[in-house]
């Protein structure tokens, strides 16, 4: 598997706070990797940095071997790097299909009119909202406006997937559909990164996860290795645990 993205001593420094500090990882062509980490570890902070929504303040970050660190989110997105946020940005005046068509018009390939429509169309039947194109956003459940805004990135056509907390909020039947969709993307081939808190969608996505802790990388490697590493219990669970 070749090398997609690779973090190289990436630090993000906001004012005296050190929110990551010499971070280095990096993901293959495929993988499903887990961004682990108690709360206030740094993880949507890597997330917002490798697309472009932060730039580092030190390190290098390369996306299929092309440097990308601190470049603006909408150079970043059309070279396939697409991004679902922690809250779920919909517009919700618009319908479904027409938030899909507008991250269409500003994606990677600009498309608008029936191009788009058709296109929206294929990538809410992708998430499972087949025949739901023409409802008010505002009118969706909380999983559905989560699949509207997982058709949002897709739309993108990314081949790196950035998902911060996809998962988080759903009840447990929703989080089995959820993480069969997930699955879906990896057999078609998509490289994703996921900050998750939900273990078992951890457990049943990632074969591997890296792990933070107050900025600091303290794990990196298969998932039922990493979630036992004594750092890692110390880092969510304290020291007696460990
Ligand atoms: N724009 C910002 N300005 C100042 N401090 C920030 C900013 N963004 C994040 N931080 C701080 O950086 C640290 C890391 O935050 P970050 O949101 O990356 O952590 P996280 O691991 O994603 O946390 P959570 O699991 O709670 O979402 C925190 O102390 C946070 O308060």
């Amino acid at each position: 598997m070749t090398e997609i993205l690779a973090l190289s001593g990436i630090s993000k420094r906001f004012g005296g706070l050190t929110a990551v500090n010499e971070l280095s990882f990096s993901l293959k062509a495929g993988e499903v990797v887990g961004l682990l980490g108690p709360n206030g570890s740094g993880k949507t902070t890597v997330m917002n940095m490798i697309s472009g929504f932060l730039a580092p303040s030190e390190g290098l970050i390369a996306f299929k071997g092309e440097p990308i660190s601190g470049l603006p989110a909408h150079r970043i997105a059309p070279k396939g790097v697409a991004r679902t946020f922690q809250l779920v940005r919909a517009l919700p005046s618009l319908t479904v299909a027409e938030n899909v068509e507008t991250a269409l018009a500003f994606g990677r390939h600009k498309l608008w009119g029936a191009v788009a429509r058709e296109r929206a169309l294929h990538h809410l039947e992708e998430v499972g909202l087949a025949g739901r194109a023409g409802e008010k956003a505002s009118t969706l459940t909380y999983i559905d406006q989560k699949r509207m805004e997982l058709a949002r990135a897709l739309a993108a056509e990314p081949e790196l997937l950035l998902l911060d907390e996809w998962l988080a909020g759903l009840n447990p039947t929703e989080l089995l559909t959820g993480i069969d969709l997930i699955r879906s993307l990896e057999r078609r081939g998509m490289t994703i990164l996921l900050v998750e808190h939900v273990m078992d969608a951890i457990r049943a996505l990632c074969s591997r996860c890296v792990v933070m802790n107050a900025g600091r990388k303290i794990a990196d490697g298969p998932t039922f290795e990493a979630l036992r590493d004594p750092e890692v219990v110390r880092a969510y669970l304290g020291d007696d645990h460990a």
